[in-house]
């Protein structure tokens, strides 16, 4: 036997009364109810006379395959569509709306009316459930999970262009050491401390992220491969120079920085990756609290 789901009403609905209407033909606004003055954010319902086109209110989209849609959705070509918007009101605050098309009769006319539902709230409540789940809780910087997802992006979109972009691998320096002697505790303050360091560092269309335990990346757009030495090698001296107080001591400690540039080579994440990390072992082989540079290391193997 099929068993059927209950359905209630839900108590949280907040969209069953809150939704405005608004009618238009090749975006000619016909109609626009007082609900939808209010989500929009103006005071009241305008006179015909002074209703704008509506194509000239929303930015970031193309007139002509704008009104092709709209040809096609009267024709019966293609169906309603449902999609959300950023509205800017008149006052500077952002609401988000989701609206759904659909096509009437408006007074003896086939038009498209437009049912607009404020969903501000829940797209809220979203955005900070997305954000906690892409921030590491100690170090506030961004998680392995999603520092994944933007290094994929940010090496195809730089491929792509074909600028270069630059990748710092980095390992705090003998930090089981740094536990051992200090407790674990300690070993999260200097997390903590490493990671204020790299913020106040990077430009703010760079990356930080926390790869695992004591390892970190910093990724960098529009970056040659000296520039990313002088950044890597300024936060290496930033970092040593910062300290930690503790009740029966200072903790100093130092970072090694491995060093990779592409330059219009395509190559997967992973092996950019691989060679920054090859870099980063090379300097821990060499006495750790230091910058290496895999184009370095890979010309010096080939002479
Ligand atoms: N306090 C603290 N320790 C961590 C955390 N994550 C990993 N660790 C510790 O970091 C230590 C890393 O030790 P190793 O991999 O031996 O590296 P290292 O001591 O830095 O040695 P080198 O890499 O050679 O400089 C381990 O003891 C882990 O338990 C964390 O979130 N907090």
């Amino acid at each position: 036997m099929i068993e059927f789901p209950k359905i209630q009403l839900d108590p949280d609905n907040t969209f069953a009364s809150d939704f405005g209407i608004l009618i238009h033909d090749e975006f000619k606004i016909l109609y626009m109810d007082e609900n939808l003055c209010n989500i929009i954010g103006v005071g009241k319902v305008p006179d015909k006379m002074s209703l704008p086109n509506l194509l000239s209110l929303i930015v970031d989209v193309n007139p002509e395959q704008a009104l092709a849609h709209h040809h096609r959705l009267m024709e019966g070509s293609v169906r309603p569509r449902v999609q959300t918007f950023k509205v800017t009101k008149p006052s500077g605050k952002v609401a988000h709306v989701l609206v759904a098309e659909s096509i009437v009769q408006w007074q003896g006319e086939t038009a498209i009316q437009l049912a607009i539902i404020d969903i501000t709230e829940k797209y809220n409540d979203f955005y900070q459930l997305e954000q906690q789940a892409s921030i590491d809780s100690l170090s506030g910087l961004t998680n392995r999970n999603r520092f994944e997802t933007i290094l994929s992006n940010e090496l195809t979109k730089a491929q792509k262009i074909g600028y270069p972009i630059s990748c710092l691998y980095i390992d705090i320096d003998d930090f089981k050491l740094i536990n051992d002697a200090y407790g674990h505790q300690a070993g999260d303050d200097v997390i903590r401390t490493f990671a204020d360091c790299c913020k106040s560092s990077i430009r703010q269309s760079d990356f930080i992220g926390r790869w695992g335990g004591e390892e970190f990346i910093i990724l960098l757009p529009h970056t040659s491969h000296q520039f990313a030495l002088l950044l890597a090698e300024r936060l290496r001296r930033r970092v040593s120079k910062s300290h930690i107080d503790m009740p029966d001591g200072t903790i100093n400690f130092t970072i090694s920085i491995g060093v990779n540039t592409l330059w219009g080579d395509v190559i997967s994440p992973s092996a950019v990756l691989h060679q920054a990390d090859q870099a980063l072992s090379h300097a821990k082989r060499h006495g750790k609290d230091q910058v290496a540079s895999y184009e370095k290391i890979i010309t010096a193997h080939k002479n």
